[in-house]
């Protein structure tokens, strides 16, 4: 069974061209992962955002889609719409990744972006059956190594909450395709509410965006109710809004945080590394939240 040092030579070695892992405290993360490990499967649940998070920022250069974008582009959204929501995106995202703005002078603008794109999308009479061929014919990936962190999950019955800002309906059938919405996997997200008719017509619930996961883990109370002798949290994030998707865990022990930093890398990193435990610099793989799953397994 793997011991500290292996998860920590996962976490340093550099033979891997696509790996680099920065810790601000390396003996703080092992004594997280110890405590974890010591406190067994049983206490530990898992919360990841989904959008670049568990699926993949680029291949071979190429962005890959988030799952507005898989909708965005699909064959159901007119072609006048799709150059509206590029727009959108070409104005926001700049502002999204700018590390020179704070999150208060974001927020008012993140909020802008989403209530925009959502208008636009409900206007498009989107047809529920054709969610799965959007998905079928789009470039959606999940990151290398995903079926074994699903796997290893359900196999030892550790709930995995995906908590997206992005369209839940969307990123559930990118799960399910992938052959991994196991029984332990919960979402919550925006989705979609849809007529007698399979037409859509509006979102469901209060809009989640990037900077409002702390509300929407509250107003999730139940969830986290239910989960309350899992004290341990293991949170996967690729932005600073991420950070708080904790936030509704009940009696909460220990949480340990990891951070794909995709974009603008060297202009983030002190942000993320401030906020963040491990910072995965430009990884596309799970490896390292794999290899601290080993660990844990192995009590
Ligand atoms: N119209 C939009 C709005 C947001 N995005 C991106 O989605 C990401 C949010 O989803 P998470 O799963 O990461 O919570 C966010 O990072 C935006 O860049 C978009 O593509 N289109």
């Amino acid at each position: 069974s793997p011991s500290f040092s292996s998860v920590i030579h996962v976490f340093t070695r550099d033979d891997m061209c696509n790996t680099s892992v920065r810790m601000r405290d390396p003996q703080r993360v092992e004594e997280t992962l110890r405590c974890m490990q010591k406190a067994g499967l049983n206490t530990l649940q898992v919360i990841s955002d989904f959008d670049m998070t568990l699926t993949r920022f680029a291949r071979n250069g190429k962005r890959c889609p988030t799952s507005h974008n898989i909708l965005e582009i699909s064959k159901m959204i007119s072609s006048e719409c799709k150059e509206k929501l590029k727009d959108l995106l070409d104005k926001y995202y700049p502002i999204e990744i700018d590390s020179s703005k704070t999150i208060e002078e974001k927020l008012p603008l993140m909020v802008e972006w989403w209530t925009r794109a959502h208008a636009l999308i409900m206007q498009q009479k989107i047809r529920k059956d054709q969610l799965t061929l959007a998905v079928q014919e789009s470039d959606a990936m999940l990151r290398e190594g995903y079926q074994e962190f699903f796997d290893c999950l359900n196999q030892h019955s550790v709930p995995l909450l995906i908590f997206s800002a992005g369209l839940g309906d969307v990123l559930e059938e990118v799960v399910r395709q992938a052959g991994v919405f196991h029984p332990n996997v919960k979402v919550i997200s925006n989705f979609m509410d849809f007529d007698e008719t399979g037409v859509m017509t509006s979102f469901k619930g209060e809009l989640i965006h990037i900077y409002n996961k702390r509300e929407g883990a509250l107003l999730n109370t139940g969830h986290f109710e239910e989960l309350r002798s899992r004290p341990n949290v293991l949170l996967l994030g690729d932005s600073l809004g991420d950070l708080t998707m904790a936030d509704g865990v009940q009696e909460v022990e220990k949480v340990l945080k990891i951070g794909f930093l995709n974009d603008k890398v060297d202009e983030r990193l002190p942000s993320y590394l401030n906020s963040y435990d491990i910072v995965l610099l430009k990884d596309e793989t799970m490896e390292v939240p794999n290899a601290i799953l080993d660990f844990l397994v192995a009590d």
